[in-house]
């Protein structure tokens, strides 16, 4: 197992301030805390060359995980060992194992060039030259990055400022790589482009990839295994299918239609939304077969065109947090 989780558990405390001059006055005396519970017992394991989705609502404490599994934060009780290390405990030796990505941060020197941080990097992990000189030309090649290299970080676009985050996480060629929402604020195209060369780096390298997101599409089109947790406790982990079974094994049928009723009432059926000459249909096959349900609905409506598809992963997870009240 490349990851290890095991019974995680993390109480952040922060100092409880109430209004006024008096209160604030007697507070520094006598500091009172309040206790927010992030972690509580969190286990799992991932094996080597998995790209796992981690999920779950804001608060749900998955950035609190991605920061102990890298070394940035000790739990407070529980254990975890990446790379049969463990990662708070000699944390220069650990990095140099793992990448690390947090979209909302920065790894890079603001006002340098993107060259220089990479140079510096080299430094600073002890990248030896040929293998740097190596890794940084296929990383630039990759990710398309020859166009900016010399621009100073700050005059890029979120785009190309996370594909040079991700290259720079990646210059010390790590075997595990955590991303904490690579894809945050990025436009449609800066996405696609990021996912790509996720899954490329996971398919063609093997590097183990663990994924926080509030993308669904990130998770649909990369992620095979899916970890939910919420309120610090780990709700549900499994394929992606198994996710969508768990909530509901409904299917939905998108029907185009020439001409036909508006009345609609078949068992097993539900008629989710009436667009023009569009309907669309969850259904579930244990009540009623793909094949039924066309023959069903073809007495009523002229089919011009039938696609069968899963309800979407958004519904899906919304219904999940909902039935879990997290
Ligand atoms: N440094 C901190 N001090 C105090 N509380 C914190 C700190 N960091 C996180 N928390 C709290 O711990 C809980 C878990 O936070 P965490 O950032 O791990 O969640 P998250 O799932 O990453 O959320 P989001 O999707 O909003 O980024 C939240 O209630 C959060 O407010």
């Amino acid at each position: 197992m490349d990851i290890v989780a095991n019974e995680l558990s993390k109480v952040y405390k922060i100092p409880k301030r109430k209004a006024g001059i008096m209160n604030g006055l007697k507070s520094m005396v006598h500091r009172e805390y309040e206790e927010i519970v992030a972690l509580n017992k969190v286990s799992f394991e991932i094996g080597k060359g998995e790209l796992v989705g981690y999920i779950g609502p804001n608060g749900a404490g998955k950035s609190t995980s991605i920061k102990i599994l890298s070394g940035i934060l000790t739990p407070d009780s529980g254990e975890c060992k990446v790379l049969d290390k463990i990662p708070y405990k000699d944390r220069i030796n650990y990095v140099k194992n793992i990448g690390v990505v947090f979209g909302q941060r920065t790894q890079l020197w603001w006002d340098l060039p993107v060259i220089d941080s990479f140079e510096l990097l080299k430094d600073i992990y002890k990248i030896r030259f040929g293998d740097y000189v190596k890794m940084k030309k296929e990383l630039i090649k990759w990710l398309n990055l020859e166009s900016f290299i010399n621009t100073p970080v700050r005059q890029l676009s979120l785009g190309q400022k996370m594909r040079c985050e991700l290259a720079a996480s990646l210059l010390h060629s790590p075997s595990i790589l955590f991303l904490d929402e690579p894809t945050i604020g990025l436009d449609a195209i800066s996405k696609l482009a990021v996912r790509e060369f996720i899954k490329k780096l996971n398919k063609e390298r093997g590097v183990t990839v663990i994924l926080t997101t509030h993308d669904m599409d990130d998770i649909e089109t990369l992620c095979d295994r899916v970890i939910v947790i919420g309120k610090g406790e780990i709700l549900s982990d499994g394929s992606l299918k198994s996710l969508r079974n768990r909530v509901s094994n409904e299917r939905r049928l998108i029907l185009d239609f020439e001409q036909g009723k508006n009345t609609f009432s078949i068992e097993g059926a539900t008629l989710v939304r009436e667009e023009k000459n569009r309907l669309i249909i969850d259904f579930n096959p244990d009540i009623i077969t793909p094949a039924n349900l066309i023959t069903a609905l073809s007495t009523k409506y002229k089919i011009k065109d039938i696609l069968i598809e899963n309800p979407p992963i958004e519904e899906v997870i919304a219904q999940l947090y909902e039935e879990l009240k997290i």
